[in-house]
């Protein structure tokens, strides 16, 4: 005999049967709801419950003996839409976000909850601050997965062929592309890179000590641009953008381009996907820059020294020059190699998001150290103590020590996430743990930022406090509350490397400099019109360090 079941708060007052042969069908009350979820499309079957006659019932032998149809509810709740802001008349939500949308986004998550949409010219964007939902969004399920629609936010820059990043998880190009990538930054790979990341900031020493001579304050986000582009350019494309020849030697016209492009991207994205297609004005400024990106990047993959035979896989990063050399000779167990037409779109993607993140991240670090008391001498005294030199070889062993520079860096990434507004795309109708619907196509963005400061998550969130990390509240959070590298299968392949890359540059300019903010009396702006949350307008002196504490008592 079957089952019938009902939605609570299904406006098409759907029906489902589920036949019941045998007493035996379900074997507990869980085996019922997976059932039920699987019908509804709910997502976490343990938030349905079941109601008879207006009545919650659990107990499994009388649900299914009930001859008439049995209510559902998710999360103890009737399903509904999730909300959002009306906002105007074909601008849509626009003006609720902008400018200012990280604080725009936290009045809305009061307003509304953890998850709420926005609309802007008839596309609908979902955005989370919620870790559970997050975790959902980032498995490449049934229920989720990276597909590059017109709402998403990388639509503007999508690439059929990059295969990372730029590309829908459901393409071969996708698979193709991510199988070579992993092992370019994988254990060996980190190794080797981070011999290139010491020779680089060493070489930036000269500039620095130029701009302290001469009394200059710096804008510390154009001086971490210059040198995690000099260090990306080195590592995938061979490229030496010439940043540290001198104190003023211009961003390489490379790397101003990419800058312009994730500049663009952002401010044509926010307004929707129609916008991305005008013929002029932003819209047209981005099509042509994406061009030229492909076409100087193309220039420096064509100039970079590669040669030589095939090399398997696992073994290539060894035995190749650079990433260009690596993704043209490597080749997997089945003799295949980086399809050729990714190879070019795959490096730009991994110059692009390789320092247009990092250059955030080193700012926002080298903000936390003359922002909040206390934390530059505690990282220069832990260096001490770890018996730092100026030529220390800082290799994986020596940085995996610093557990105060580990806590600095998670807080800062918690704090001052860089976030890239992940998002993911629902693939069919369906119902979230707390009882909200979603159409198929939805685009639901984790807004990292938000999550980072979620209240029901982090004490005291706004506090800048690297300590919180010894504590049990934070080891036990739930794996969806911190992502500043997203999650799941699309989450960024160069996370372990850019760990071991960041500690390494802040140890070696913590020991030489010590950092001073110039214009303190200013408050601090992001760049709200970037694909990532910048400083714009941190200035810093440094002063060369001549003594050093010493090594605390209980360190040797
Ligand atoms: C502070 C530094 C970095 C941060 C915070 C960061 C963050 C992220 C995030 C959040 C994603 C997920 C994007 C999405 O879901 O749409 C991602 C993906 C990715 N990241 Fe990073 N990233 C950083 C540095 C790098 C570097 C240095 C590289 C150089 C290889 C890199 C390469 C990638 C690639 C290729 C992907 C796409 C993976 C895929 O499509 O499967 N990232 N990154």
């Amino acid at each position: 005999m079957p089952c019938e079941f009902s939605l609570a708060g299904d406006s098409k007052q759907t029906q489902v049967s589920i036949p019941v042969t045998t007493s035996s069908t379900f074997r507990s009350l869980l085996h019922l709801k997976r059932a039920v979820a699987d019908k509804f499309k709910i997502i976490d079957p343990s938030t349905v419950s079941f109601s008879v006659d207006g009545t919650a019932c659990d107990n499994l032998t009388s649900l299914l003996q009930f001859e008439k149809p049995i209510c559902v509810f998710v999360n103890g709740r009737a399903v509904c839409d999730v909300p959002g802001p009306s906002g105007l008349p074909f601008l849509g939500s626009h003006t609720e976000v902008y400018p200012d949308h990280l604080g725009n986004h936290e009045r809305l998550f009061q307003t509304y909850g953890s998850i709420f949409k926005t609309t802007v010219m008839g596309r609908t964007v979902y955005h989370t601050n919620d870790p559970e939902i997050t975790a959902h969004i980032f498995k490449e399920s049934a229920f989720f997965t990276k597909d590059i629609n017109e709402a998403h936010p990388l639509y503007g820059v999508k690439s059929p062929h990059a295969g990372v990043f730029l590309t829908s998880t459901n393409t071969p190009v996708w698979r193709e592309a991510h199988k070579f990538m992993v092992p370019s930054m994988g254990p060996k790979a980190i190794d080797k890179h981070i011999v290139t990341v010491l020779a680089i900031v060493r070489s930036s020493f000269p500039v620095f000590d130029e701009l302290e001579n001469s009394k200059q304050a710096w804008n510390v986000y154009d001086y971490m641009l210059k040198l995690s582009s000099q260090i990306v350019g080195k590592l995938f494309i061979d490229a030496d953008f010439g940043h540290f020849e001198a104190a003023d030697s211009p961003v390489h016209i490379t790397v101003q381009t990419i800058f312009r492009l994730l500049g663009l991207n952002k401010k044509v994205t926010s307004w929707g996907d129609w916008y991305a297609w005008l013929p002029f004005g932003d819209s047209k400024r981005l099509r042509d820059t994406w061009h030229e990106v492909g076409q100087r990047v193309g220039k420096h993959i064509s100039e970079a020294k590669v040669g030589g035979e095939d090399v398997p896989l696992q073994e290539a990063i060894l035995k190749t020059e650079n990433l260009t050399d690596f993704f043209f000779r490597a080749v997997d167990s089945k003799g295949n190699k980086m399809p050729a037409e990714s190879r070019n779109p795959a490096l730009i993607v991994a110059v692009t998001a390789g320092f247009v993140t990092t250059s955030a991240l080193l700012s926002w670090l080298l903000y936390g150290l003359v922002a909040y008391e206390g934390c530059q001498d505690r990282l220069l005294q832990e260096l001490v103590d770890h018996g730092m030199t100026e030529d220390t070889p800082m290799s994986g062993e020596y940085v995996d020590k610093l557990s105060s520079l580990d806590k600095f860096l998670r807080e800062t990434q918690r704090h001052h996430t860089t976030s890239y507004q992940p998002a993911r795309t629902a693939r069919t109708d369906l119902v979230l743990p707390n009882g909200m619907r979603l159409p198929a196509g939805a685009v639901v963005i984790a807004e990292v930022h938000h999550l980072h400061h979620n209240d029901r998550v982090w004490e005291n969130p706004t506090r800048f406090d690297p300590d919180r990390w010894d504590t049990d509240r934070v080891r036990d959070r739930h794996r969806g509350a911190y992502i500043p590298f997203a999650m799941g299968p699309r989450m960024c392949v160069a996370m372990n490397f850019v760990v071991r890359e960041v500690k390494v540059i802040l140890a070696q300019l913590v020991y030489r400099y010590e950092f001073v903010r110039h214009n303190a009396a200013e408050t601090i702006e992001y760049d709200p019109m970037f694909q990532t949350i910048r400083p714009r307008n941190l200035y810093v002196k440094t002063r060369k360090r001549t003594s050093w504490p010493k090594p605390t008592a209980d360190s040797s």
